[in-house]
C-alpha cells in the first residue's frame, strides 16, 4: 500500500497470485489460436468495434489510414457465462484456460482498485462502486513478424480508454514501451509470470489528474513474432465518471467533466489511435 502512495503508477506486478503454470497455459493456447489456418479463424472476423466476439486486425480499420502490424482477438468476458458459449472452440482448451485466466484477472484488478481508492484517500470500494457492474474485455494481441519494422508499429502511441489494464505480455520477446516524461520510450524488459497493470483513462479522470494513464506502444521486429494478453477492467457503460469530490481543492474547479463511460467509448473509438489524448476533449466544466 505503501509503495502505491509513493509512486505515481504501477508497472511489475510480480506477486499477483494467478499461477504460473496458468499463465503459460494462457500464452500457448493464444498463440495456438493464432495457428489454426485462416479459414477457420476468417469465420470471427470483424471490423465492427461494437461486435463483442471478434478477429480483427491494426487498430481500427475503418478510421485508420496507416495499418499497424497486428492482429487480435476481440472477447467480452464478463459476466463469463453469458459470452464464453461464443467464445472460440478451437482450440479445443481454448475456453476453459480463457475463463479460468478471466475469472483470476478480475479479482486481481478488484484488489487494485481498492488498492488504488485507498492510495487516493477514497474509501476502498470508492472507484468499484463508480464504475458500477464493470463490463471485462480481452485483447488477445498476436504480432507477426515484420520485414520492415522501422516502418510500421504493432500498437502506436495511446492510453487506454478504460480504468484498468492487466497486460500479460510475451515472457520472452520485448515489444512493450511506455513513455516517461513526455518524450522518453521505457522498454519493458519481458519477465517471465510479469503482469503489466495500466492505469486507464478512467483512473486519471476519477483521480482528477492524480493518476495519470500511461500512453504506450508496441513495436515489431523482424526476428520474432510477439504476444500479450491484454485484459480491461471498463466501467459499466452507464457509469458517470466525475473527478471524486475530496481530490478537487476548495475553490478549485474539476479539471474534467462528467461524462457516461458510454459517452467516452464512443469517441474513443471514433477517432485514430495517435491523436491527442481523448481525455482532452473532457476537460473542464
Ligand atoms: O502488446 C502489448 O504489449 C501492448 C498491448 C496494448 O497496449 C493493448 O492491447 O492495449
Ligand atoms: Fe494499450
Amino acid at each position: 500500500m505503501k509503495a502505491l502512495c509513493e509512486k505515481p503508477r504501477i508497472e511489475n506486478v510480480t506477486n499477483h497470485g494467478i499461477a504460473e503454470e496458468l499463465l503459460e497455459k494462457v500464452m500457448a493456447v493464444a498463440l495456438e489460436f493464432f495457428r489454426l489456418p485462416p479459414e477457420e479463424k476468417e469465420k470471427l472476423y470483424s471490423d465492427e468495434p461494437s461486435k463483442k466476439i471478434r478477429l480483427s486486425t491494426s487498430f481500427n480499420v475503418r478510421k485508420e489510414t496507416v495499418h499497424n502490424w497486428r492482429d487480435y482477438l476481440r472477447l467480452h468476458c464478463h459476466p463469463l457465462e453469458e459470452f464464453v458459449p461464443e467464445w472460440p472452440s478451437n482450440p479445443a482448451q481454448f475456453k476453459e484456460i480463457m475463463s479460468t485466466y478471466c475469472r483470476e484477472v478480475r479479482q486481481l484488478g478488484l484488489r487494485l482498485l481498492g488498492a488504488i481508492s485507498v492510495s487516493l484517500g477514497l474509501e476502498e470500494d470508492y472507484i468499484e462502486k463508480v464504475l458500477g457492474e464493470q463490463e471485462q474485455h480481452m485483447a488477445v494481441n498476436y504480432y507477426p513478424r515484420c520485414p520492415e519494422p522501422d516502418l510500421t508499429y504493432g500498437l502506436p502511441k495511446h492510453t487506454d480508454p478504460n480504468a484498468l489494464t492487466i497486460l500479460l505480455p510475451d515472457p520472452h520477446v520485448a515489444g512493450l514501451q511506455v513513455l516517461r516524461d513526455g518524450d522518453q520510450w521505457i522498454v519493458v524488459n519481458p519477465r517471465p509470470n510479469a503482469l503489466v497493470v495500466n492505469l486507464g483513462d478512467q483512473i486519471q479522470a476519477l483521480s482528477n489528474g492524480t493518476y495519470k494513464s500511461v500512453w504506450h506502444r508496441a513495436v515489431v521486429n523482424a526476428v520474432q513474432e510477439r504476444m500479450s494478453v491484454a485484459s480491461f477492467m471498463c466501467p459499466c457503460n452507464s457509469a458517470v465518471i466525475s473527478p471524486a469530490r475530496k481530490l478537487v481543492a476548495d475553490g478549485d474547479a474539476p479539471v474534467y467533466r462528467s461524462f457516461t463511460y458510454d459517452e467516452y467509448y464512443k469517441k474513443f473509438w471514433s477517432r485514430n489511435l495517435d491523436q491527442e489524448h481523448c481525455l482532452e476533449l473532457f476537460k473542464g466544466q
